[in-house]
């Protein structure tokens, strides 16, 4: 599974929210994307799930053009926002309503929730509320675990660790690691916690103006110097 950017422009009149000339993930990777708000996370993001349309240039999920099959659905997971959720149904009549048009059973979909029972957590699994009855962070939670679902080769996350504990947030990054080698899956993480992107990220692209601006191999950390270098401001005299 691989990800391929060409010549990718969105513009909002004459603002250029994204414009990323050549960009390529590939399987096994965990990316990280970082920026400042406004920066174009979201928007790009957004145009890999075709929930946008670009001005021009494409986004390709292993070969296809995601703005011209829905074979890619087939394949990618992901969680943006809350508009993801159905808010009138409870977790478990959400997660089996999905399971359903992936093709899952009640079985398998009670299976594959139980390994994330301790992120999820009681009032998720046990209290039976409707999801627009939860907290944001439990909302965050049923969102990002949704994604996971049907086993994805591909996961797209906008700020997972909104909204998280402590240890909620920490209990994330390990099942994402330990996802992402099980399933070889590739996954993109935007965040604004520099801490949480260098420990769980394999590369970390800088955004800036819709542009990438930085494209660092992160391996043991080895980008966590340039980013926090970047992103600190320095005292003006
Ligand atoms: N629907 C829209 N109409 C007009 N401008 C938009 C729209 N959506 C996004 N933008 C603009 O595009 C730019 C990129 O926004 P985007 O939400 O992608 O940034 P981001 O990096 O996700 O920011 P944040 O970190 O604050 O979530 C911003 O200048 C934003 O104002």
């Amino acid at each position: 599974m691989e990800i391929k950017i060409n010549n990718l422009i969105k513009r909002y009149g004459s603002k250029t929210a994204v414009d990323i000339p050549d960009f390529t993930l590939h399987e096994g990777e965990i990316l990280g994307l970082v920026g400042n708000n406004g920066a174009g996370k979201t928007t790009l993001f957004r145009l890999m799930l075709d929930l946008l349309q670009a001005d021009s240039g494409t986004v390709c999920m292993n070969g296809t053009d995601v703005a011209r099959s829905e074979e890619w659905k087939t394949f990618t997971g992901a969680y943006m926002d809350e508009s993801f959720l159905i808010d009138y149904l409870t977790p478990d009549e959400y997660f089996q309503f999905n399971g359903r048009m992936c093709g899952l059973d009640r079985n398998t979909v009670n299976e594959r929730i139980r390994r994330y029972e301790r992120f999820l957590g009681p009032e998720i699994l046990e209290e039976k509320k409707f999801i627009r009855n939860l907290s944001a962070g439990n909302k965050q939670k049923i969102g990002i675990v949704n994604a996971l679902l049907q086993n994805p080769q591909i996961v797209i996350l906008d700020e997972p660790f909104n909204f998280l504990d402590p240890t909620s947030q920490s209990l994330l990054k390990h099942m994402l690691q330990h996802y992402g080698e099980e399933h070889k899956a590739l996954i993109l993480v935007s965040s604004h916690n520099l801490s949480h992107t260098i420990d769980l990220s394999t590369r970390i692209a800088l955004m800036e103006k819709g542009s990438l601006i930085r494209d660092l191999d992160n391996t043991d950390g080895a980008a966590g110097k340039e980013l926090e270098d970047y992103f600190e401001v320095k005292e003006e005299n």
